[in-house]
Order: structure tokens, then C-alpha cells, then sequence
């Protein structure tokens, strides 16, 4: 099958932003409002970066988009640097060393916390504006007499100081931070920062280093705005204050949920009906103050029926006209495991220092939990090649006891051994890049993305470490990337569904897509907890089948309740107790231990 032109976007964007100024002032955009929309469509695509592909709601981009432009604007205006190009420059790495400062603090909270703390910062930023640096930025007057854009090419100067010819100065500089944030997402990086978005968990058990990768993002996002700063102060001639203002950051948010987030042309989409609106509002209607209060009735109108913003209904109309097309977009090449690739998979270990005895030493594991003792004083081990099983009722402790072995949580005492290493106290990220890494009770995918995408957001772990600033690394030039999903999408027999989004797999698929995870990461010891829970019967012989195929040269750690499963795979039984161990033996000695029957199996061992 051809692949689709990959830079389809591209062109369109070009086309869009040639026709853009012949088409819109005969809808009754101003050319004032055409470069404006262009200035917050870029701000928008940092934005969007952090907000629609990362997860991350800030409302600190005023911050940066102020301080950007102040720099720029006071480089132009109170020194003698002329050239705007330079400045730009200045302003933007300044917004981005700003970014980085404020990241290093908003980052260390999640979610709510996190906008909570961008509010507070774009606040303080405001606040140093108008006061203590009022010298500097000028106050509440700003900084007038900033000249507009030229570019001296040695032997002339061009000069951007028409409406036309800004916009086309800015509509290069709109189509180079598209560009380049297209290429952002197309990116391995990109792609972890869909992982952070859709799932942090699971990100950071799969090896990510997910504070480095937000800490980045938020700068990437924080240049844009500074970017964007300066050439609203060339536009205007003058760095207006209100550029500070808590009320821009909101503007970005709401013109990108209203253009739609995730999609990097939302921002641009919104901001042209947000300030086309505005416009309307006071200069054609004259409403007067109403304006805002008829705009947030728009607002809250898009926001609830179009739920994915402008451009994801006329991605979703696309869709629905050209249905063929579209399904060949989204796919992007069948991908068939050679059986070099599956065979690949199946010798393909993390290195370990010791290829005989033990690979996992548990010695005195505890864990509190306050008046709880989840897990007390166990002895364990695992030695290479095993096979080991462990079984125990409900809440005897088994899954902290793997939360504890991957570093998920730490132990209040005891200590853990893997391949000769005291990984006690390490985190599951360094943990997982050692090659120790578990399946989970409970799925933890990545809903929203294929499952080729979910290989790969795994594999990436094992391919390029625990974080990569390779930002314009296409995904699919990394080396070995395609043999290693292939390999792993065989082996959990998911080949046929390689380009289906998760959230459309049936229960059984996506438990095998759960192992496949963890597989992806090419671990030297693979614990597995409870991979059949839930399951139907015929949903769990094929899962078996498939635990025995992944068995073969693998060291493994099974927790499942289903005892006539788990008895046929492994070798070495370890039951627990209400946190305790109780006893360790074969299947056969477990099954006939007096202790087990007694104190765990009430006599249905009997039956077994
Ligand atoms: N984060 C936590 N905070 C407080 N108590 C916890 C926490 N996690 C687990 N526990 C408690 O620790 C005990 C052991 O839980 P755990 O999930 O490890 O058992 P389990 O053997 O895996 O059970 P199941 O077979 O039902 O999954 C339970 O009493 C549980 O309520």
C-alpha cells in the first residue's frame, strides 16, 4: 500500500495562509485582526503542545508571552540593537530560561495543583510588570516606539511595516513554529508526551522520565509565547502591559478549546473566531461592555457541542465524507512480524551482569500502611529461568508485594536485590530501564492511542532511555522501532489490530495488549499480576496459551488466582498470607500442604 503524503498539513497551511489575506477581509476581518490571529495562533501551538498533546493545563502563558515581548521590545527601544530578528531571539530564549525556572517549581504539582500554580505565577509576573520592574517594562504605559519587523540581507533591507507586509513576516513565522511543532509531535518525544497526557502511571513504568519530558514541553510552550510577545510589541509599535494579564493566559485557553486542543491549527481556528467575535461585538454591534458576556455564551456553546473543539468537527467531517481516504491516513502501513522480528523478540532480554542464581533477592520486605501491615518481614527469590507463582486470598498482600519488587512503592524496611544491585529505594523508572517491570491487575493502556502506538510508547523506553530531546527525530527513523512492535504485536497476538485504538479492543485484547506492554520493554524479569483477571473461559485458555509461548527463556512472576492456570505454568509456588509468607514449594506440594489447605485454601485445594 502507498503511505500518504506525510506533509499534507504542511501544504495545506501554506495554501490557507496564502489565500488567507485575499478571503478574509471579504468575511469583514480587519487586517489588523488577520496578523493578530496569527500572533495567537502561535502562542496557541506552545500552548497546544503542553495543554491538548501533554495533558497540562497552564494558565502561566501570560507570563511568558509579557515577558518575551518586554525583552524584545527593551532591547529595540532602550539600547541601541536595531536588529528586530536578534532581539526576537533574545526575547524568546529569555522566555525560555523563564519557562524553565517556573517549570522547575509548577512542575513538582499534578493536575489541579499545577494550574493552581501557574495562576499564582502568572500573577507574581504581573505584579513585578507594574511595580519593582515598572523602569524596565515601563509600567502601566508599556514600551512605545517598538519599530517594526525588517531583515537586512546585507545588501537591502526589507521592511515589514505595511498591514500586508507584516502579515506576510508573520505568516512565515507562523508556518516555521507549525512546522516545527508538527514535527515536535511526530516525534518519539511527541509521542511520550501523548503517554504523559493519556496515562502518567503507566508512562513512568514503561521507563519514561516524565518530569524531564514536562519540564521540556513547558519550555518548548513558554519560547512560543515569548516568540509571539515580541511580535505583537513590532505589531503594535508598542509592549502593551496588558499582555501580563491573567485574562490573556485565559484567552489562549478558551481559544484553543474552542478551535480544538490536540490538533496544533485549533489555537489558530479559535483565535480567529475569538477576535473576529470581539470585533463584531464592539465594533459592528457597538454592544459596549455586553461583548464579553455575549462572547462567553458563544464560548460555552462551542465548547459543549463541539466537545473537540472547530478543527476536530471538520477533521470528523472529513472523515465522514471521505471515509476510504481517511481510514488509509490513519494507517499508516500494515505492519507484518517477519518471524526474524518475533523470534527478535522472544531472545530479546535487557543484559544482566549474572546468568545463573538468583535475579531477584527480597530480604525482610515490609509494608505499612499506617496501622496496616501490608507485607511483613518476606524472604523471597527469584533465580534466572524460574517460573514462579504466587498465590494468596484477597488482600494478602501480593500486589504491594509486586509494587515493592518494581519500585512502584517503596518498603518501610527490607531490602530488594536485582541482578546483583541493591535497587532499594530506586524508582520504578530506573527500575524499569534495568530491566524489572510488571503487567498491572488493572489495565493501564494508553486509551486514546492505537496499539501500534502503545507498543511503541513502550518500546521507546527500552530504545532510548529514560529521556531524549530529540524533538525532530521522525518515530519512525528510530532504529529497530518497527521490528521491535512488530515482534512484540506477535508474540501477544495482536498483529491484525496494530492500527485499532485501544478504547475499541474487546476485554481479552486488551490484557494481552497489557502484557505486551511490559514485554515491549524487553525485561529480564517480567511479574505479571493476576493476567487472566476477569477473563472468560475461552478468553483465558488463549491467554495460557499464550503465558506458556512468553514462558520459554523468560523468568517470570505470576500472581493469579486461577490456581489450575498458574499450577500448569510454573515451577515453584510462593503463597501469602494476610502480608506474611506462608510457605514455598512445587504445585504438587503446595496443593497437598495441610498449612495451605488449612490456613488459605478451606479444602477446595481438595478439588483441584
Ligand atoms: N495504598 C494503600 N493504602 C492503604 N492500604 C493499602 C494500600 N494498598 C493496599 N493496601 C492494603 O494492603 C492490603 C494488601 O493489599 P494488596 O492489594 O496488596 O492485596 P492483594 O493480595 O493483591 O489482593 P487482591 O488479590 O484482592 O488483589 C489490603 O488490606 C489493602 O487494603
Amino acid at each position: 500500500m502507498r503511505r500518504p503524503f506525510p506533509y499534507r498539513a504542511e501544504v495545506l497551511t501554506i495554501l490557507a495562509l496564502i489565500a488567507a489575506p485575499f478571503v478574509l477581509p471579504h468575511l469583514g476581518f480587519t487586517p489588523t485582526t488577520i496578523n493578530r490571529i496569527l500572533i495567537w495562533g502561535m502562542v496557541g501551538i506552545g500552548f497546544d503542545l503542553l495543554f491538548g498533546y501533554t495533558g497540562l493545563l497552564s494558565f502561566g502563558q501570560s507570563a511568558f508571552f509579557g515577558s518575551g515581548g518586554m525583552f524584545a521590545a527593551y532591547l529595540l527601544t532602550q539600547t541601541s540593537m536595531q536588529n528586530t530578528l536578534f532581539a526576537l531571539l533574545i526575547g524568546t530564549i529569555a522566555a525560555g530560561v523563564l519557562g524553565y525556572l517556573v517549570g522547575l517549581v509548577a512542575l513538582r504539582r499534578t493536575g489541579i495543583y499545577f494550574a493552581m500554580i501557574t495562576v499564582a505565577i502568572a500573577e507574581v509576573f504581573f505584579y513585578l510588570e507594574f511595580n519593582p520592574l515598572s523602569d524596565f517594562t515601563g509600567g502601566e504605559n508599556g514600551l512605545a516606539g517598538v519599530p517594526t519587523p525588517s531583515v537586512s540581507l546585507g545588501f537591502t533591507t526589507l521592511e515589514f511595516d505595511s498591514n500586508l507586509s507584516m502579515y506576510v513576516f508573520f505568516a512565515f513565522w507562523y508556518f516555521v513554529a507549525l512546522a516545527l511543532a508538527l514535527r515536535i509531535v511526530r516525534s518519539p518525544f511527541g509521542l511520550v508526551l501523548r503517554a504523559i497526557r493519556e496515562n502518567p502511571l503507566r508512562a513512568e513504568a514503561l521507563g519514561h522520565d516524565i518530569r524531564k519530558y514536562k519540564l521540556a514541553v513547558f519550555v518548548v510552550a513558554a519560547m512560543y509565547a515569548g516568540f509571539a510577545g515580541g511580535l505583537l510589541g513590532m505589531m503594535q509599535g508598542f509592549m502593551p502591559p496588558d499582555a501580563f494579564m491573567f485574562a490573556t493566559s485565559g484567552e489562549i485557553v478558551m481559544q484553543t478549546a474552542i478551535g480544538g486542543a490536540g490538533t496544533l491549527f485549533g489555537p489558530l481556528l479559535g483565535a480567529a473566531v475569538w477576535l473576529y467575535l470581539s470585533d463584531f461585538f464592539q465594533v459592528t454591534l457597538k454592544l459596549g461592555a455586553a461583548w464579553r458576556l455575549i462572547l462567553g455564551v458563544v464560548f460555552v456553546l462551542l465548547v459543549v457541542f463541539l466537545r473537540r473543539g472547530l478543527a476536530g468537527a471538520i477533521i470528523d467531517l472529513w472523515h465522514l465524507v471521505w471515509p476510504k481516504s481517511a481510514k488509509v491516513a490513519a494507517t499508516p502501513q500494515p505492519t507484518q512480524a517477519s518471524s526474524a522480528d518475533t523470534a527478535d523478540m522472544q531472545a530479546a532480554r535487557k543484559d544482566t551482569r549474572t546468568h545463573e542464581g538468583p535475579i531477584l533477592q527480597a530480604t525482610g520486605l515490609t509494608k505499612r500502611y499506617g496501622g496496616l501491615l501490608a507485607n511483613s518481614d518476606i524472604n523471597f527469590s527469584v533465580d534466572h529461568g524460574e517460573i514462579r507463582g504466587i498465590i494468596g486470598p484477597n488482600g494478602a498482600g501480593k500486589s504491594t508485594f509486586f509494587k515493592m519488587l518494581t519500585c512502584e512503592v517503596q518498603p518501610t524496611s527490607g531490602k530488594i536485590v536485582f541482578d546483583g544491585r541493591d535497587i532499594t529505594g530506586m524508582g520504578v523508572i530506573d527500575a524499569c530501564q534495568l530491566g524489572l517491570t510488571k503487567s498491572y491487575q488493572i489495565n493501564q493502556l494508553f486509551e486514546k492511542l492505537t496499539v501500534r502506538q502503545n507498543l511503541e510508547i513502550a518500546a521507546l523506553g527500552e530504545l532510548r532511555g529514560k529521556f531524549k530531546l530529540d524533538l525532530f527525530k521522525d518515530l519512525h527513523k528510530v532504529p529497530k522501532l518497527d521490528a521491535h512492535v512488530a515482534g512484540t504485536a506477535a508474540l501477544v497476538h495482536l498483529t491484525e489490530r496494530l492500527d485499532t485504538h485501544v478504547s475499541e479492543l474487546a476485554y481479552g485484547e486488551k490484557r494481552r495488549l497489557e502484557i505486551g506492554l511490559a514485554l515491549a520493554t524487553t525485561p529480564s524479569l517480567l511479574l505479571l499480576d493476576e493476567p487472566l483477571a476477569g477473563m472468560s473461559a475461552e478468553e483465558r485458555v488463549e491467554t495460557v496459551a499464550l503465558l506458556r509461548s512468553i514462558a520459554q527463556g523468560r523468568t517470570l512472576v505470576i500472581i493469579d488466582h486461577d490456581m489450575d492456570s498458574l499450577f500448569e505454568l510454573v515451577s515453584k509456588v510462593t503463597v501469602l498470607q494476610e502480608g506474611r509468607l506462608l510457605v514455598e514449594g512445587t504445585p504438587d506440594e503446595i496443593k497437598s500442604n495441610p498449612q495451605v489447605q488449612e490456613a488459605y485454601l478451606g479444602g477446595v485445594m481438595e478439588e483441584v
